[in-house]
């Protein structure tokens, strides 16, 4: 029997909406994308500020929470994922970076140096047309007096530098993939909103199909991608028989492929920050005007605080000013966030982290049943390596002086947390264990390679048919910032590759 589609596509986030509309594009044939949560049409999804809003809202977001992090005290993070058309691309905040170019060449893997996925980051800023962010806040400008050489050029992970970002924002709205590749939906896509998947369904080794939460099953003739992200994805192929077998047998599942790294190799960019009070976007009975307007203000010129979104800017640098590549990158913020455990404080200030760009640091992803519903078991792994600590604390210390460095003029603050009183190693590393967090960047839980790896490099799934991932969760190693334009980058190469390969 043929099905009506070709390709299931498991996830309209970031990848899943470029391989998508590639698969079609490139008359693979046709496609259904399916979605386990709604559409992005609030309009809270298109204004940057709007995240805010949006994160921790169990519409939107599918509200994880990690394994408790033994070098963290024992703590529970947030693992914020989108749960919409456009994925965590529709309620990130847009920061544009592809990488060091070194980071594509040292995952060594074929067809994903930098010469081969290059053409694919140009095709995708084609679409989405990411630039500067206009009207940022002037503490954010001023970032750009730490290493003025480069003028008001965005910042890159290439070279120490700082400034304003630049983020897929078109004239103050975000432009996800989803706006870029699937609006108006080509020819041949047909997307499916609150359509959560349990599992692949299999003839003989070859993937035929998924069956859905509520137990309906869908077909597809030549087979099924999955974008679900690098929490979803990974748990997808476990409930479908593909993972550790102690672990499958463990929760009852049928052993289809004794898989051992599913799910193993996951990791994130950690990070810790400083808190400033003084000028910057907050809650103080002088900005009270600021906000009442910033509607108005955001609907008729896009601009004003509605139109950040929250990170502005920021900076790469060596932790220990060695004359060497950037090892950790600085998300700057304008606005007063708490730190004393409640969303809203009274004040205003700005505040700045540090976050590790290539971390050493592995945890992994377990089911914790065969239940779709219930969460997976998100081991972060953060600072299992110790070097990352000391990296991260290292610079914590450096982001201070250039905090003092930075020509803030009249906006300057006053550290107001850990506080300056907080300098010793043992002082740092306490901060770190308390506050760290991470960059809501989780990858590398199929990472792709040669051997063991579960993927391979044409992003197939060994030990089975039919079946390819097009996410973040192939990524070997994180790249050096963040992971949205990396993502849309693999969905991109999934949509070549797999056209390529099912001729
Ligand atoms: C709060 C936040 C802020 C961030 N900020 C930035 C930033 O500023 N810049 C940046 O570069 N990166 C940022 N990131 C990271 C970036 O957005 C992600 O790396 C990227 O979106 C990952 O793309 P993906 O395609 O792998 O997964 P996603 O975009 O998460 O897409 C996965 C999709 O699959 C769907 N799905 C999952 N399970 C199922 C299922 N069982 N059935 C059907 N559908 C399913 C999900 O709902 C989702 O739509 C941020 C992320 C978050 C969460």
């Amino acid at each position: 029997m043929t099905a009506e589609h070709d390709f299931i596509v498991v996830g309209a986030g970031s990848a899943g909406c470029i391989a998508a509309a590639e698969l079609v594009r490139r008359e693979a044939g046709k496609v259904l994308l399916i979605e386990a949560g709604p559409p992005d049409n609030s309009p809270l999804v298109k204004m940057p500020f709007g995240l805010v809003w949006m994160i921790g809202n169990t519409r939107r977001d599918w509200c994880y929470s990690s394994a408790p992090q033994k070098h963290l005290g024992g703590r529970r993070l947030n693992v914020t994922r989108g749960r919409m058309v456009g994925g965590s691309g529709s309620i990130n905040s847009m920061v544009w970076f592809r990488g060091r170019k070194d980071d594509f060449d040292t995952w060594q893997v074929p067809g994903w140096s930098w010469s081969d996925v290059a053409p694919a980051f140009e095709a995708v800023e084609t679409r989405l047309t990411p630039g500067r962010m206009q009207g940022a806040h002037p503490l954010t400008e001023a970032l750009h007096s730490l290493f003025p050489a480069y003028g008001t050029q965005p910042p890159t992970p290439e070279y120490e530098s700082a400034g304003v970002f630049a983020f897929n924002m078109v004239d103050g709205r975000r432009r996800s993939a989803a706006d870029g590749f699937i609006k108006p939906a080509p020819k041949g896509l047909t997307l499916q909103t609150s359509l959560e998947v349990d599992r692949i369904l299999f003839t003989g080794d070859k993937a035929s199909g998924v069956r859905l939460v509520d137990g309906s099953e869908l077909q597809a003739n030549k087979g099924v991608v999955l974008s679900a992200g690098s929490i979803g994805s990974p748990s997808i192929l476990m409930r479908s028989g593909v993972g550790p077998k102690a672990d499958l047998d463990r929760l009852g599942i049928d052993n289809r492929h004794d898989a051992e790294e599913v799910g193993e190799n996951l990791h994130d960019h950690p990070a810790a920050g400083l808190h400033f009070t003084g000028s910057g976007y907050g809650l103080t009975a002088s900005q009270i005007p600021g906000w009442a307007l910033a509607p108005f203000q955001y609907l008729i010129t896009r601009r004003g605080r509605f139109a950040s979104p929250t990170v502005e800017g920021g900076a790469f640098f060596n932790a220990r000013g060695l004359n060497e590549a950037p090892d950790v990158q600085t998300h700057f913020i304008p606005f007063m966030l708490g730190w004393q455990g409640k969303r809203y404080v009274y004040g205003s200030g700005y505040f700045a982290d540090v976050g590790i760009c290539r971390p050493k640091s592995r945890g992994a992803l377990r089911l914790s049943d065969s239940d779709p519903g219930a969460a997976p078991e998100i081991d972060l792994g953060l600072f299992n390596d110790s070097s990352d600590l000391d990296t991260l604390v290292a610079g914590l210390k450096r982001l201070r002086n250039l905090m003092e460095q930075a020509d803030f003029g009249r906006h300057r603050g006053r550290e107001a947390f850990p506080g300056p009183s907080v300098q010793s190693q043992k002082a740092l590393r306490a901060h770190v264990r308390e506050r760290a967090a991470t960059a809501y960047h989780p990858v590398g839980t199929l990472r792709m390679g040669a051997g063991s790896a579960p993927v391979d490099p044409r992003l197939s799934v060994r030990g089975v048919e039919g079946l390819w991932v097009a996410d973040a969760s192939v990524m070997p190693a994180v790249t050096s910032a963040n992971t949205n334009a990396p993502s849309m980058m693999i969905g991109y190469r999934a949509g070549e590759m797999i056209s390529e390969d099912c001729v």
